[in-house]
């Protein structure tokens, strides 16, 4: 594949925190204790087998990555980070704080094991348009994590926001099922009408080795951003060699 249409990798390092807050709950970096594992170490070994981004989502509640781990991934890498997070004002100042490359803007809700659904971009749309316009006079760029719906699409152009990531959970859901093709194809439309307005367009949430095949030829996927699968993986075979197998299937290479 030609450099130019290369899918980057961001590589989501929250399951990592999530298996550490699992045993050490309540456990934050800030107060000097180092217990396993420790995601800032896994995402130094991410980027060193090529990820192009680390992803990270504190949440509002804290649960699974902590501020801590944030604010030192930031000191740390040399990869962009990407830094999701709930529309509120308090997540907002904690941007400011870390000053990531990226914020992505996703919903959050504290019953759900992982995130459910995209943004309703419509419904926050002043609150975003407000905030895309404060992170950018602060250097950071802003996406908007959000289902392949053109009204969605619509709303988040009209919102200043440079990038959309669209939420590949359906798919991912339906990809042994009769709808598997039909969301594909969705996706599909997101990314083409992302382009014709202008937007970087990013996909991310459920992907993993398998259904990348479906995913990967879609043309004009700037990144797609994989936790789960790889840190699963990596279980197994090592962060590194999950990392390294997960690029270059993403971009039908043969792993040297
Ligand atoms: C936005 C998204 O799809 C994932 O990044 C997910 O939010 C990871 O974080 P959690 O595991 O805390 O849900
Ligand atoms: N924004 C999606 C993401 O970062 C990773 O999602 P998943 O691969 O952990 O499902």
């Amino acid at each position: 594949m030609s450099a130019e249409k290369r899918i980057r990798l961001g590589v989501n390092i929250d399951h990592a925190a999530t298996l550490r807050q699992a045993r050490y709950r309540g456990y934050e970096r800030l107060r000097g204790e180092m217990v396993e594992p420790d995601p800032v170490a896994l995402a130094i070994e991410a980027e060193k087998a090529g990820a192009d981004g680390i992803t990270v989502h504190p949440r509002e509640d804290g649960r699974h990555i902590q501020r801590g781990d944030v604010l030192l991934l930031k000191e740390v890498l040399q990869v962009p980070l990407n830094m999701e997070m709930a529309c509120t004002d308090e997540m907002f100042e904690f941007a400011v704080e870390v000053c990531p490359r990226t914020v992505c803007l996703v919903p959050e809700k504290r019953e759900e094991i992982s995130t459910e659904g995209g943004l309703d971009v419509l419904a926050r749309e002043a609150w975003i348009t407000k905030h895309v316009g404060l992170l950018l006079e602060k250097g950071i760029r802003t996406s908007l994590f959000i289902d392949p719906d053109t009204v969605q699409i619509e709303a988040a152009k009209r919102t200043g926001a440079d990038y959309i990531e669209l939420h590949s959970g359906s798919f991912a859901n339906a990809y042994y099922g009769d709808e598997g093709e039909a969301e594909a194809k969705r996706l599909e439309a997101g990314v083409l009408m992302g382009h014709q307005l202008g937007l970087i367009v990013n996909m991310g949430h459920g992907i993993n080795y398998t259904n990348i095949e479906r995913v990967r030829g879609i043309p004009g996927i700037h990144e797609m951003n994989i936790g789960h699968s790889i840190i699963s993986r990596a279980l197994f075979t090592g962060i590194r060699e999950a990392v390294r197998e997960m690029k270059h299937l993403m971009n039908e290479e043969d792993l040297a």
